[in-house]
């Protein structure tokens, strides 16, 4: 561990010192207060308290329906879990990019209620009102490239992006001018390693990538993807550390048989 991992909490200022130290900066997802337990506990430096909520707790195919009265609850019961981690916390669609007013609306929501200690949007020059807007009211923010989900009807697919010279230009303009607005950190979500390289050495804020190479400054997963919860989902940058799927499934199989066996409770579980 470093010197930056062994302070207690972890700021804006925290991981934009990881970027120049060169210490990967590490973060998760979670959206419940024991998970967020366990999450900070192992010691991630950030925790997203994403809107990917809205496939994974709520079953949702994509991230849209969620709103903003729940991502405030998720992000409620993730903050009083959390001793170290950065909460951030994803503004869910349709809550900052329609105009700046109701961005900076929802973001205070989210801080107020919420007790998120950031927020992250989804978007580059469209969104450029709202993030300054956000970011003048002294609220951090964290802006998300490349794969944005909100916008996944305009674009039909979650295939790799900006794998064409006009739409990686777009991208490393659009990261300059996030850096430019204030933005504390932005992820590079499923791009070409190489532009995600020179994004991340273009700009002095940290990039955090999922599907985005080696060479971002710091990684994000979604936590039921990481622990093997997610059974059906394997895109390629996912790597899976357990099988929790597997050693859960087994866990309430057992119970079931142990309880038709009147196997359970035996005398030493009875009163
Ligand atoms: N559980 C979960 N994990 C995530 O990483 C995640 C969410 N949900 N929800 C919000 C976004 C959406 N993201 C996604 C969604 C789908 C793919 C995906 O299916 N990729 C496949 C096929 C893509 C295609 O070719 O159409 C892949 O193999 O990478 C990747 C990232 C990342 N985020
Ligand atoms: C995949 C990450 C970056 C995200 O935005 C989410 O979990 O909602
Ligand atoms: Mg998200």
């Amino acid at each position: 561990m470093s010197v930056h991992s062994e302070l207690k909490k972890i700021t804006t200022e925290t991981l934009r010192k990881m970027k120049f130290d060169g210490e990967k900066i590490t973060m998760l997802t979670a959206y419940d207060f024991t998970t967020a337990k366990m999450v900070d506990s192992g010691g991630v430096d950030s925790i997203l308290v994403g809107d990917s909520a809205a496939n994974v707790m709520a079953g949702y195919e994509t991230t849209l329906p969620i709103t903003l009265d729940q991502m405030i609850y998720h992000t409620q019961c993730v903050v009083r879990g959390v001793e170290r981690a950065l909460v951030v916390a994803d503004l869910p669609f349709g809550t900052y990019q329609s105009n700046s007013d109701k961005a900076l609306e929802s973001a205070v929501r989210m801080m107020k209620e919420g007790g998120a200690h950031a927020v992250k949007i989804e978007g580059g020059v469209e969104i450029e009102k709202s993030i300054k807007k956000i970011v003048n009211a002294g609220i951090p923010v964290m802006g998300h490239l490349g794969l944005t989900p909100q916008s996944i009807y305009q674009f039909g697919t979650y295939k790799v992006r900006a794998k064409e010279d006009a739409e990686a230009e777009k991208l490393l303009s659009d990261a300059k001018l996030l850096e430019e607005l204030g933005c504390f950190a932005l992820v590079l979500e499923k791009i070409p390693a190489g532009l995600a390289k020179k994004v991340s050495e273009s700009i002095s804020i940290p990039t955090i990538g999922i599907g985005a190479g080696a060479d971002c400054d710091g990684q994000v997963l979604v936590y039921h993807d990481m622990v093997g919860m997610n059974k059906g989902f394997s895109p390629k940058f996912l790597r899976r550390y357990r099988d929790l799927y597997t050693e859960i499934t087994g866990a309430v199989s057992e119970y079931v048989k142990d309880v038709k066996s009147a196997d359970f409770p035996n005398q030493n579980e009875s009163y």
